[in-house]
């Protein structure tokens, strides 16, 4: 587990963790999100001891990173795929970062395996893809075996098998027990990978809730309906507003009604004689929440842009 307590970290001016209290449990996988320039980075580096907080704390199983003597078996972590020496071979790279760490030649041939990357080991790790640097991050982040594990956009570069695999192993580490904490970009690809979610925001957590929370508390359930004509349409919405329902029509023959379920429309529509073509529950994503949630801690907008328009 790892708790925060009051977490803040400046530089200088910018405050890109502010007064962070939460913790991140075992045994699920935690997305973590939020805009450019969030804070999402940062506390994932005061976790591990690249940076250190400027107030409170980041413990793992309540101790701090740098109080840990072998860190490697107790958080593994992928933070930048490019921090490797460009001309050493994948497999020294591991075996140094082992050695440091009383960890034996077997698991790195271990973790490559496990990654994937053992026919290209031997060759120099400045000229693998992305994809291949994230895989060498991923296996050092394993050697250790450890209890907790942080991937920072673990996905990016990453082929659709690449995607996939990520996604299994994190499920199966977060179902051994681990704390898995992930951040991405890519929401529909957090909402088939978290179980849980934290949200931040200009360095403010933004929410810490189950997935499935996240998503029903931002977006309204709406279900739509596509009626055969427009008097249909016409009638239907006059039923469904006289029963307190709130209704928009966004087409003449399309009607999209709030927090209804689609048995109650049916019955409706059935009841005035009303012929439907098509009756769907409009399932809520990540994305729609995200960018509620969301909405003014965009630091970084285009202008055009969904949060460049609220901004304005
Ligand atoms: N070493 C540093 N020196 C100065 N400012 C920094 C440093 N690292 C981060 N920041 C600033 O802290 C804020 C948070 O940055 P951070 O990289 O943690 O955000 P993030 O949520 O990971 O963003 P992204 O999604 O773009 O990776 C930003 O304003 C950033 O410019």
């Amino acid at each position: 587990m790892i708790s925060l307590r009051h977490l803040t970290k400046r530089y200088g001016d910018t405050t890109a963790v502010a007064d962070l209290s939460l913790e991140i449990r075992a045994g699920a996988v935690t997305g973590f999100l939020g805009p450019n320039g969030a804070g999402k980075s940062t506390t994932m580096r005061v976790i591990v001891g690249v940076d250190h907080p400027t107030e409170g704390s980041a413990t793992i199983g309540g101790e701090r990173y740098t109080d840990l003597r072998y860190p490697l078996h107790v958080v593994g972590a992928l933070l930048d795929a490019r921090a490797v020496h460009p001309g050493r071979s994948g497999r020294n790279h591991l075996l140094a970062m082992a050695r440091s760490n009383g960890i034996g030649r077997r698991r790195v041939d271990e973790v490559l395996e496990l990654v994937g990357l053992s026919a290209a080991a031997g060759r120099r790790a400045g000229g693998y893809s992305l994809g291949m640097g994230q895989r060498l991050g991923i296996a050092g982040a394993l050697l250790g075996d450890p209890p907790v594990l942080l991937f920072d956009e673990p996905v990016n570069g990453l082929d659709p098998d690449g995607v996939l695999w990520i996604r299994q192993l994190t499920r199966r580490l977060a179902d051994e027990g681990r704390t898995v904490l992930v951040s991405s970009h890519l929401m529909s690809e957090l909402q088939l990978m978290a179980d849980q979610l934290v949200v931040l925001g200009r360095g403010r957590l933004l929410a810490d809730a189950p997935l499935a929370e996240v998503i029903a508390g931002a977006t309204p359930v709406v279900t739509q309906v596509r009626c055969a004509d427009a008097g249909g349409a016409e009638l239907l919405g006059q039923r469904l507003a006289s029963h307190g329902y709130h209704v928009e029509r966004p087409e003449p023959a399309l009607l999209r009604v709030a927090n209804a379920a689609t048995a109650a429309v049916g019955d409706l529509a059935h009841q005035a004689g009303v012929a439907v073509h098509e009756l769907t529950a409009q399932t809520a994503s990540l994305e729609e929440a995200y960018l509620r949630l969301t909405d003014g801690s965009v630091e970084y907008a285009a202008a055009g842009s969904p949060a460049g328009r609220s901004a304005q």
